[in-house]
């Protein structure tokens, strides 16, 4: 059978923090605040995959209260719902994903984003789409507090 998922996540800008986006270093004035490495994309799209297979989110496996995980790079956390996948013999279709950002500007590191992802996930880069706006300076990500993503996936599952 086919699933969806959906995901969704926001971090808050901090100084003094890399800004690591679908597992790449984005040059930056701020980086983002987390317990991880608080990649917002890839967190999305980890509770995309997880909500298509019908599991916990990503609180479950990660939890932030783990002190052993504190900086924990985002593309593990993919690596992790490959496992899950797999166990299954689940297959991904695609997975789209938004950004919501002020700034900086992301989309010229879409292509290195969707390598380093396809390559945790065991997809090809062409499944994966990434997009990106901006709020138009309205609310928190208009304010350039964070950045914010949203994701979607679609899995197939032997019946
Ligand atoms: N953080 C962002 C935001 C936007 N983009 C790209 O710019 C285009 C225009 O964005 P608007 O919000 O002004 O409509 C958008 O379609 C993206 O291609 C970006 O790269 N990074
Ligand atoms: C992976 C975790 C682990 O603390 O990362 P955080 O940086 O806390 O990010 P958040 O998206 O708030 O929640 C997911 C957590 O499980």
């Amino acid at each position: 059978m086919y699933r969806t998922g959906l995901g969704y996540d926001v971090h808050q800008f901090a100084l003094d923090r890399p800004l690591i986006l679908g597992g790449v270093e984005i040059p930056h004035t701020h980086g983002l605040a987390g317990h991880s490495d608080a990649d917002v994309l890839c967190h999305a799209i980890a509770d995309a995959l997880l909500g298509a297979l019908g599991l916990p989110d990503i609180g479950h496996y990660f939890p932030p209260t783990d002190d052993s995980i504190e900086g924990i790079s985002s593309l593990e956390i993919l690596e992790k719902c490959r496992e899950l996948l797999a166990e299954r013999q689940a297959v991904i279709q695609n997975i789209d994903s938004s950004m919501i950002a002020e700034a900086p500007k992301v989309l010229p590191h879409a292509e290195d984003m969707k390598i380093k992802m396809a390559e945790a996930l065991s997809i090809q880069p062409s499944q994966i789409g990434i997009k990106a706006t901006t709020n138009e300076t309205m609310g928190f990500v208009g304010r350039k507090e964070g950045i914010a993503a949203l994701a979607n996936a679609l899995i197939y599952i032997p019946d």
